[in-house]
């Protein structure tokens, strides 16, 4: 007979072995069965996890994000999950990787040619002592940027066509030596200008230019440095003056000195930012130990570290300082609520105690005079004698009663205490879920909601206004969803919703805002991306989302979306642009379901 080929017959082959050679069921047993009838060989094996384990262990948690990949291993392991060990391991190598090293031959060949080549306003002393200043850098990537910045200046600068470059060895031998000096460093090419018949023309341009740079593009970056912006408005006055060539090289030997003071600062800045974000880094690494347990602030210190683990650019920040404004505000208002209800509670159990102990007290006191009143009672000689007790039993009685009446009102007015601070304690409870409501962030995966996704949206049409670049808006729907919790339950219906949510964040750039619109859609904005663009990437998410399966009770669920893509124009208001996507999303569930329907803007 020959070897059975499809999987069910190979299934059904192996158990007849099972029988056959009294093995235990074991999924391993099963696994070295299969591959035997299958006559191929096992290519996994069986998952090593003891030797993962070891190894996860050992593994450096030299940084951040190294530190979250083991941490996510380790989890792997304790619910037993290869795919998710094998994937963390896969993150932990890439973790791992060595940059390649810039390519410092190409741009060492770009540099000689360049200080070969002669261009508009960039004399051989010029270029030396831009050379000088940058050859300062105190690293190899400082160097290597600051370098190619250096060089780019200098490719981009015109062509000089009144001093076309002699060969290399002729121009090394007649670069003049007045050039190493201030004045003829500013000369030269003045001088060609002014002698080429067309200096007004040439002058006026010039002018215009430097003034348009100190005016517009200069003051900007100099928001928070008012002297130096100051300085900058100076210059622009002195250019706006300036009557004669002359005139303008005085200004540019000043310029230059003020350009170097710029680069300075520059370097500043990028030093303090980078300060700020270890400060930052090392917050976090504490976090954990102070905030109260709650799952979500818990989800949200990791997406910070996650955050901050990347080279930072502003939409970074941004989202950083989101999470980290919601981390707070969540937790002050946790604390008040907690506090709050501690004070309550403490008040009311110390009224209850004094009470009891009050009454226990006056019962027990009524009834030690009862028994006396029962001895005298008994000891009694005759009726007169009776009556006396009679009477003190009454009186005693009487008082008993007025203070249990006492103790009722009491008892009732503590009652009604409490019930006051559980009163409180529902308006607290609304405070917080209020307090939800004003986040920017979905609680159950973490992701931006319909607030957050209003801010980004307001920050990101701004920017392609400003620099008239493209922006890409998506609405995802899971497929089904209703289906899935029917059959799974409500809580594996979450579980996925979060396994969405995480695939989705990995597979996008950092410049990319994933949130959640509600129930089970999420929208996604992609800024400098077409149409076009926009639905190969929600493509290439749905063929991530195939494989990566979501997990539920060990059985794997192929969960997929559908989604309507749009591009926003100037003309659009969030509203309308999500309404574009919305039509082609619902357009992609008539088609049949996971699909992406792009609709361009009218
Ligand atoms: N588990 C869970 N379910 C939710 C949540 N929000 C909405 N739902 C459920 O999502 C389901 C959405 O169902 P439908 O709108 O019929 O959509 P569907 O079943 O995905 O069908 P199609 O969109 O046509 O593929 C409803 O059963 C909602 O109760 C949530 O936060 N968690």
């Amino acid at each position: 007979m020959s070897a059975p080929t499809q999987p069910s017959e190979i299934a059904r082959e192996v158990l007849r072995l099972f029988a056959a050679r009294r093995i235990s069921p074991t999924p391993d047993n099963f696994r070295s069965l299969y591959y035997e009838v299958a006559g191929t060989p096992d290519a996994d094996g069986p998952f090593p996890d003891k030797f993962v384990r070891v190894l996860a262990r050992q593994l450096p948690r030299d940084t951040g994000e190294r530190a979250r990949i083991a941490r996510q291993l380790e989890q792997a392991l304790a619910e037993n999950n290869p795919d998710a060990c094998r994937q963390a391991l896969a993150e932990y190598l890439a973790s791992l990787r060595i940059d390649q090293p810039p390519p410092w031959n190409e741009l060492i060949g770009t540099l000689l040619r360049q200080w070969e080549s002669r261009q508009v306003g960039w004399t051989a002393a010029r270029k030396r002592e831009s050379l000088d200043h940058v050859l300062g850098a105190n690293d190899p990537a400082t160097l290597f940027m600051r370098l190619q910045g250096l060089v780019r200046s200098w490719l981009q600068a015109p062509a000089d066509p009144a001093s076309p470059a002699p060969p290399a060895s002729v121009q090394a031998a007649t670069l003049p030596a007045a050039d190493t000096s201030e004045a003829g460093n500013n000369a030269r090419p003045d001088v060609r200008v002014l002698a080429s018949g067309e200096t007004g023309e040439f002058l006026a341009a010039y002018q215009e230019l430097l003034q348009l740079a100190l005016d517009s593009v200069v003051p900007p970056l100099l928001a928070e440095l008012p002297d130096l912006a100051q300085e900058a408005g100076k210059f622009s006055h002195a250019v706006k003056t300036a009557t004669s060539a002359e005139d303008l090289r005085a200004i540019a030997t000043r310029l230059r000195k003020f350009a170097y003071r710029l680069e300075m600062v520059g370097g500043d800045r990028a030093e303090i930012q980078a300060g700020i974000i270890n400060l930052l880094r090392l917050l976090l690494e504490n976090i954990d130990q102070i905030v109260v347990d709650d799952s979500w602030l818990g989800g949200q210190i990791e997406l910070l570290r996650d955050v901050l683990g990347k080279p930072a650019n502003v939409r970074l920040i941004d989202d950083a300082e989101r999470r980290l404004r919601d981390i707070i505000y969540k937790q002050s208002q946790l604390k008040h609520n907690h506090s709050e209800a501690q004070r309550s509670l403490k008040e009311m159990l110390a009224g209850f105690v004094d009470h009891l102990a009050s009454f226990a007290e006056s019962t027990g006191t009524y009834h030690d005079r009862i028994d006396t009143c029962a001895d005298r009672i008994s000891a009694a000689r005759d009726i007169a004698e009776i009556g006396d007790v009679l009477g003190e039993v009454m009186r005693e009685s009487q008082s008993m009663r007025e203070q249990a009446s006492r103790s009722r009102d009491e008892l009732q007015a503590t009652r009604e205490r409490v019930r006051e601070a559980e009163a409180r304690m529902t308006e607290l409870q609304q405070q917080l879920d209020e307090a939800s409501r004003l986040m920017r962030h979905d609680q159950l995966t973490g992701v931006l909601n319909r607030r957050g996704l209003a801010e980004a949206f307001e920050k990101e049409a701004a920017r392609a206004r400003r620099h008239g670049g493209t922006l890409s808006l998506a609405l995802l729907d899971l497929d089904n969803f209703k289906q899935l919790n029917d059959n799974f339950g409500h809580r594996t219906g979450d579980e996925a919703l979060v396994h969405l949510a995480t695939i989705i964040r990995k597979s996008l750039r950092p410049q990319d805002t994933l949130s959640r619109h509600g129930g089970e859609e999420f929208i996604l904005l992609y800024p400098d991306t077409t149409l076009d663009q926009a639905q190969a990437a929600l493509i290439r998410l749905q063929r991530e989302l195939t494989r990566n399966f979501f997990l539920s009770h060990e059985s794997k669920l192929l969960i997929t979306f559908s989604a309507g893509v749009t591009e926003w124009t100037p003309a659009d208001t969030m509203d309308t642009a999500i309404q574009r996507a919305d039509e082609a999303m619902y357009a992609a569930k008539q088609a049949g379901k996971n699909k992406v329907i792009a609709h361009p803007p009218a």
